[in-house]
């Protein structure tokens, strides 16, 4: 189903003493695999350091409950721990960015492949400042997500199980993409809540030009 998307001047712009002013925005993705923390270190990221938290995931269960078409379709899809299509999630998520005035946004679970990618660029025709990754042990993010009673119906072994497929089969090309471009800061998310948020505290505290040594992840390049 086609949707109507907004430019980036329409989503971005404000026009406030009558002319067309171009908005700052700064926009930051978190990711990393199922049950790595990107949530709960959002919160304290959002807390301490004054940016508007977005999560993609949320965003998507808000339009499960609302009953919609669109709803049915995504709750079929997280129910097998696949991915949205991005044209849905990308409208999904311009519109959450549209109803709320911040120029600090951090982007929980986003982008989670490469379409995600194009489509977040070709619409907005912005980049993240930088890109968090929680890097996280697979048996560690599997005893979180399952002892993490939300309620939600893909924490379930075999649901959780493909996620972590998903992840490592179409998630981490993105890492391998942002790190082409130097943009991501990679922690190592195995530790505890606050030893995590110590380490993310140090990047958030640094200015734009913060490099790390690259990753040794193998995954093939992305191509866009
Ligand atoms: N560093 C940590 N040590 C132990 N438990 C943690 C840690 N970080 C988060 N948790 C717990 O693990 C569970 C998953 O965390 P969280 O929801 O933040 O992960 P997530 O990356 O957002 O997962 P998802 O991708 O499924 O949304 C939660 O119950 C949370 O309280
Ligand atoms: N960019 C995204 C983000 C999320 N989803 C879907 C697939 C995920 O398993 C589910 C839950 O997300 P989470 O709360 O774990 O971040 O939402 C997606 O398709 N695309
Ligand atoms: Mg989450």
């Amino acid at each position: 189903m086609p949707y109507s998307l907004l430019s980036a001047d329409e989503l971005f712009t404000e026009d406030d003493r009558g002319s067309a002013k171009q908005k700052k925005v700064k926009i930051v993705f978190v990711i990393g695999g199922p049950g790595s923390g990107k949530g709960t270190q959002c919160k304290r990221i959002a807390q301490q350091f004054g940016y508007t938290h977005l999560s993609v995931g949320e965003i998507l269960r808000q339009e499960i409950s609302s009953g919609s078409e669109t709803g049915s379709m995504i709750q079929k899809i997280m129910k097998e721990g696949k991915l949205v299509p991005s044209d849905v999630t990308v409208r999904l998520l311009q519109q959450a960015m549209q109803g709320i005035n911040s120029d600090k946004f951090l982007i929980d679970g986003f982008p989670r492949n490469e379409e995600n990618v194009k489509a977040f660029e070709d619409l907005t025709k912005m980049e993240p400042e930088f890109v968090l990754y929680l890097d996280c042990p697979q048996d560690e993010m599997e005893k979180r997500l399952l002892s993490r009673n939300e309620g939600r119906e893909d924490d379930n072994v075999e649901t959780i199980r493909k996620r972590f497929k998903v992840f490592m089969e179409s998630t981490l090309p993105t890492i391998e993409y942002y790190e082409s471009k130097g943009k991501i800061r990679k922690v190592d998310a195995g530790k505890s809540v606050d030893e995590v948020f110590e380490s993310i505290k140090v990047i958030f505290s640094q200015g734009k030009d913060n490099k790390v040594p690259p990753s040794r992840h193998k995954c093939k390049c992305l191509i866009l």
